[in-house]
């Protein structure tokens, strides 16, 4: 705010008004002079007949400093402590000095100038002391902002500052609710002279007429977050995606449920699919099978640990229809033991199937969607559940609407328009705050999900191609298979599987297997013919098959099928 001081005022009491107004709006950037001003005239009123009182300032200026060093409770920051206790005393030396010689003796007042401006200097640049400035002052003004948004009658309850910048809650005028705040957000950003983008609103989880909200002045995702190892050790264990702008981790429970992860080409969802693949191939309890309708592109460096991969729609088609003739089963089979709920263990494993760009399933394989469908809605209590990521989460690419609304994770990356956040999140998601589109960065989501059912922004950890490679690795050896009731259920034999040469079948598995790869024809045997001719399971053939590949014995003629790189 200007400082208008009107030379010819005939009242000089409002020129002294504005002035005394001025510095009390400025009085913390002031304390450093005003400090100065004070020892100045201390010294100036004990200096004629009190000059022998010089050590009493010097003992109290140290108990001062003393005190300040060691108050925690005041200042939680060392550096401010130090500051704190430093400045004091100097000041109180100062101040001795002065009372024994005088304060305008040389070099006393060169010295306070030079002192005020260099204990000044951190005073000035502190952030948190900025920060605390500009809220008072919001506060203050707070009234005639609120008038200008349109909250007329709302008033700030209380504020702090924080790492990020400050937080604030707010009480409504009655009739007012989160919502005409959240509606309003681009106003308040611009009474608050913020950054675009930098104001959060949340619900009072016990007040409907409070609201909190929260301007990040800096951005606490701005740069990506590295991936920490998962700490769960079974499907059941929440898996940790990214954190939240406040620092705390999103963690979200797959078991029982079916998971979706929507968001426009390049916002990450390959990043999450990663994320959650990370912690779920550590869990022995588990067994994944993968839908990868871009060629397998997305979903080949899990290859190793998927215990089935399907790359193209009839592939895709017979893999959901296993799933649901293993859920039919599962279902029979608990209600023979009169249990409600597939509890998972590595003998009974869960079955998650991972759908990279579920629209293109939709688009390719109609019938494949009708088991999609089946899975979303039966598949819980059996622990056969769906991890779908999409581009198009639109109703006629969602299939027949189940798969879609059947969700119970919604995991929403940056989208281009607002009704895409309500296709993903749900109708009035996008009015309720849920402002997907403005999410600015590759990996930053909105997360809706038991116990979160409020928009708060987030950022996926990120997992580089190398480190992905390394845990599939690391992880591929432990894969569990399916229980055997569930195996039984899937019929294995295929057109295909049926030309194999009954000659191939050896007793010794490795021996088979070799043999297999060396007799297989020029395009080479897909791992459910080398599954056959051993008699092992898929995780098997894959280990095996890396093994050979990584001394240079075998190749991968096209995508899934192998054979040995010479020919007797
Ligand atoms: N959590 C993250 N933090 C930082 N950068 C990320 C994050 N997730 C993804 N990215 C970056 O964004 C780029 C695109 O991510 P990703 O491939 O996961 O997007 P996508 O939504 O799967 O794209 P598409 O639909 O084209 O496959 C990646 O190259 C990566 O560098």
């Amino acid at each position: 705010m200007p400082l208008y001081v009107v030379t010819d005022d005939r009242h000089v009491g409002e020129t002294i008004a504005v002035l005394g107004k001025w510095l009390y709006r400025y009085r913390s950037e002031l304390a450093p002079f005003t400090t100065a001003m004070l020892l100045t005239a201390t010294a100036v009123v004990l200096h004629p007949h009190h000059s022998g009182s010089w050590p009493v300032a010097i003992a109290a200026a140290m108990i001062l400093a003393a005190l300040i060093a060691g108050g925690k409770r005041w200042l939680d920051r060392t550096i401010e402590r130090v500051y704190g206790a430093a400045v004091t005393a100097a000041g109180g030396v100062w101040l001795a000095a002065g009372i024994a010689h005088g304060p305008t003796a040389p070099p006393l007042p060169g010295l306070l100038l030079l002192g005020t401006l260099a204990g000044g200097a951190p005073w000035w640049w502190h952030r948190r002391r900025r920060a605390r400035v500009r809220i008072e002052r919001t506060i203050q003004a707070w009234p005639d902002l609120a008038d200008t948004i349109g909250l007329t009658g709302s008033r700030v309850m209380s504020a702090v500052v924080d790492l990020w910048g400050w937080r604030a809650r707010l009480a409504l005028k009655r009739g007012q609710t989160v919502t005409d705040v959240i509606g309003k957000l681009p106003a308040i950003e611009s009474a608050l002279s913020v950054r675009p983008g930098s104001v959060r609103v949340e619900p009072d989880p016990a007040r409907a007429d409070h609201c909190l909200i929260h301007i990040l002045e800096k951005d606490p995702h701005a740069r990506p977050i590295p991936w920490p190892p998962p700490t769960g050790e079974t499907v059941a264990d929440p898996v940790d995606l990214g954190v939240f702008e406040d620092a705390t981790p999103v963690r979200v429970t797959l078991l029982h449920r079916h998971a979706l992860v929507a968001g426009i080409a390049g916002s990450g969802k390959s990043g999450i699919l990663n994320v959650i693949l990370a912690a779920l191939t550590a869990c022995p309890d588990v067994v994944l099978w993968g839908i990868d309708l871009k060629g397998g592109m997305e979903l080949q460096p899990w290859a190793s640990c998927l215990d089935r991969i399907a790359t193209n729609p009839r592939e895709a088609g017979q893999l959901l229809a296993d799933a649901v003739a293993v859920l039919d089963t599962r279902a029979t089979e608990m209600t023979r033991r009169g249990s409600r709920l597939w509890t998972p263990s590595p003998q009974e494993p869960a079955l998650i199937i991972v759908v990279d760009e579920y629209a293109e399933l939709a688009d390719d394989s109609p019938d494949a969607t009708n088991h999609a469908d089946s899975i979303a809605r039966r598949g819980r209590a059996v622990a056969v559940t769906l991890l779908a990521a999409t581009q198009r989460p639109t109703q006629a690419a969602m299939g027949k609407g189940a798969v879609r609304s059947q969700m119970d994770i919604r995991v929403c990356l940056r989208v281009r328009e607002r009704r895409d956040t309500d296709l993903i999140l749900g109708q009035g998601a996008h009015s309720a705050g849920w402002h997907a589109h403005t999410l600015n960065a590759p990996g930053k989501f909105l997360v809706s999900a038991p116990g979160h059912d409020v928009p708060r922004r987030a950022r996926a950890y990120l997992l580089t191609d190398e480190r992905v490679r390394a845990i599939a690795r690391a992880h591929h050896g432990r894969r569990p298979q399916l229980d055997a009731l569930s195996s039984d259920a899937i019929d294995h034999t295929t057109e295909e599987e049926e030309v194999i040469d009954a000659e191939l079948i050896d007793t010794d598995p490795e021996q088979a297997l070799w043999t297999g790869l060396l007799e297989a024809p020029d395009d080479g045997l897909s791992v459910s013919q080398l599954m056959k001719i051993t008699g092992m399971g898929r995780t098997w053939i894959y280990s095996r098959l890396q093994q050979h590949a990584d001394a240079n014995r075998v190749r991968q003629v096209s995508r899934g099928r192998w054979r040995a790189a010479t020919r007797p």
